[in-house]
């Protein structure tokens, strides 16, 4: 079965059309977060979402949310919530969505943490800084037990690399956002998406 394809950090109804058409399975939007140059409303997500095309899976991206966060994405009609950094014990109750738990490169060791969750449905393996379009020793992911739930690799992923990252990794789903960006750094490009999706599932 060919990788699936995730792109994250749309902030325009431009991104969603060209996500959608693309044929990339998952977006990804970055909320709750107002470091992050990608960061928008639920609002802004609301009408994304209203953009992508049925087949596309959303994701809520967030950083250690608190349980008030988690609900209103609860209600917000993303299909997962993405959780980087920490999910304290109230979050968890909170999360109605299926949790993609996030971790950077230098907290892999945590992953046996959530082994036994129910509510955890994937892992995204991330370079040290999220969404720096950095990436990391892919070697350090040899040693991780498949345990059949969604295996994600991310960070510093592009057209040029994802096609190795795949015969090397072999993730279930690839996971991008700054490789896809204009030149400029500001907002996606189409062109590199298509190309992203297409060498992805060259393999
Ligand atoms: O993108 C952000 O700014 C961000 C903020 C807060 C939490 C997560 C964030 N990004 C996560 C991702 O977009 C992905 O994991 C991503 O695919 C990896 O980023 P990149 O190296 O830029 O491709």
């Amino acid at each position: 079965m060919s990788v699936k394809v995730k792109i994250c950090g749309l902030t325009s109804v431009e991104d969603a059309k060209n996500v959608s058409e693309a044929g990339a399975e998952f977006a990804g939007m970055v909320v709750f977060f107002p470091k992050s140059k990608r960061n928008i409303s639920l609002e802004k997500a609301a009408e994304i979402m209203a953009a992508l095309s049925d087949n596309v899976k959303t994701c809520a991206v967030t950083v250690s949310p608190s349980k008030e966060q988690v609900r209103q994405i609860n209600d917000a009609g993303f299909d997962y919530i993405q959780i980087h950094g920490r999910i304290d014990d109230d979050a968890y109750s909170a999360a109605e969505l299926p949790i993609i738990k996030a971790f950077n490169v230098t907290d892999i060791a945590e992953l046996d943490r959530y082994k036994s969750s129910e509510k955890v449905c994937g892992y995204v393996f991330d370079a040290a800084e999220y969404g720096s379009g950095k990436s990391f020793d892919w070697s350090l992911l040899d040693s991780i037990k498949r345990d059949g739930r969604m295996f994600i690799l991310a960070g510093g992923l592009s057209p040029e690399n994802v096609s190795e990252a795949v015969r090397r990794v072999h993730p279930d789903c690839v996971d991008v956002s700054s490789g896809v960006e204009n030149d400029s750094g500001s907002g996606k490009n189409r062109q590199k998406i298509f190309s992203f999706v297409e060498n992805a599932r060259s393999v």
